[in-house]
């Protein structure tokens, strides 16, 4: 199943839900009534994209068919997907991933997939040719360590590493410190998980992001890893951490699975948060560039 597919199959929930929206209007005849705006509202919300950006993409869409008479589902679809893709935040130039060097910090709740995704990137940037360092700062959770470790020696990249319960802001000095030795194009971090209302995560994720930012003789982002299928609480994980770390951008995992994936969009746009990357799988090449059309196409259905 090529990746579009597994991502296509994990959104099936919002997907279902648009296509019944939808069909109401092919049922109804081909005018669009207030009764279709409501309905298409409320599954926009379903999917868990928050009503402000669900408000603001109707409001556009009300326009647009106005003016364009737009009046067939096809057509409809069509617009639906362009003003959800519209509505994420981009990275402004120069300031997205494609930085070198380039120090990343993946942050987020435990079991969101920061580990996973600090070694999917390793990997990338490495087949790709670039010089990679990660940091093992996820010093809270032995298995965390043994976990990156697995993923260096398959990249074949260099890892720093200390023994389970080390400061995690010496590990990020000293990741840094290697990294400049070797000239590293890319360097991930990867920081411990605990829920995201744990003041003690956000105490010391403070020191580290303020430790790394210090240190680093390089652009650094602050990247929230969200879990898609976590739903309406997402928003409130991502605004904690945000609040507390001025995050720099997202990487969604899990698409693969059964997420509503909304939750994307409600981030991208209320909080102004690019997203970098997506998950949709647990294998190394699992990881994609986030590209919003795609997303859209594959959470309402529309096939272009
Ligand atoms: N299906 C799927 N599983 C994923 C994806 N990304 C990560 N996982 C799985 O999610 C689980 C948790 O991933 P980890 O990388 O250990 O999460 P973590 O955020 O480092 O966890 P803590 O160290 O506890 O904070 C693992 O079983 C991963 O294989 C993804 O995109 N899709």
């Amino acid at each position: 199943m090529s990746w579009f597919d597994r991502m296509k199959a994990g959104l099936s929930k919002s997907r279902e839900k648009f296509q019944e929206s939808i069909n109401v209007l092919t049922f109804s005849g081909p005018d669009v009534d207030d009764d279709f705006w409501d309905n298409l509202e409320e599954t926009l919300i379903m999917s868990d994209m928050g009503a402000r950006a669900a408000t603001k993409i109707v409001e556009e869409m009300k326009d647009t068919t106005q003016r364009k008479a737009l009046a067939n589902a096809d057509a409809i679809m069509d617009v639906l997907c362009d003003r959800i893709a519209d509505t994420f935040t981009v990275a402004k130039d120069g300031e997205g991933l494609d930085q070198d060097p380039l120090c990343l910090l993946l942050v987020g709740v435990n079991g969101s997939g920061k580990t996973t995704t600090a070694g999917k990137m390793a990997a990338e940037a490495k087949g790709n040719g670039k010089t990679v360092v990660l940091g093992a700062a996820d010093t809270f959770r032995a298995a965390a360590i043994e976990q990156l470790e697995e993923w260096a020696r398959r990249s074949d990249v260099t890892i720093v590493e200390r023994e389970r319960g080390s400061d995690p802001a010496s590990v990020c000095y000293e990741t840094l410190e290697v990294a400049e030795r070797e000239g590293a194009d890319l360097v991930v971090v990867d920081t411990a998980g605990r829920l995201h209302t744990s003041a003690d995560l956000m105490r010391e994720l403070q020191k580290v992001t303020s430790v790394v930012r210090k240190r680093a003789a390089c652009p650094v982002m602050t990247v929230l890893v969200i879990d898609a299928t976590t739903g309406q609480n997402g928003l409130v994980q991502a605004r904690t951490f945000n609040d507390a770390l001025d995050l720099d951008g997202v990487i969604v995992t899990k698409l693969d699975g059964t997420a509503k994936g909304g939750i994307a969009l409600a981030i991208s746009y209320e909080l102004g948060l690019p997203i970098l990357k997506i998950g949709v799988g647990e294998g190394i090449e699992d990881l994609r560039d986030f590209d919003a059309h795609d997303f859209a196409r594959a959470l309402t259905g529309s096939e272009e």
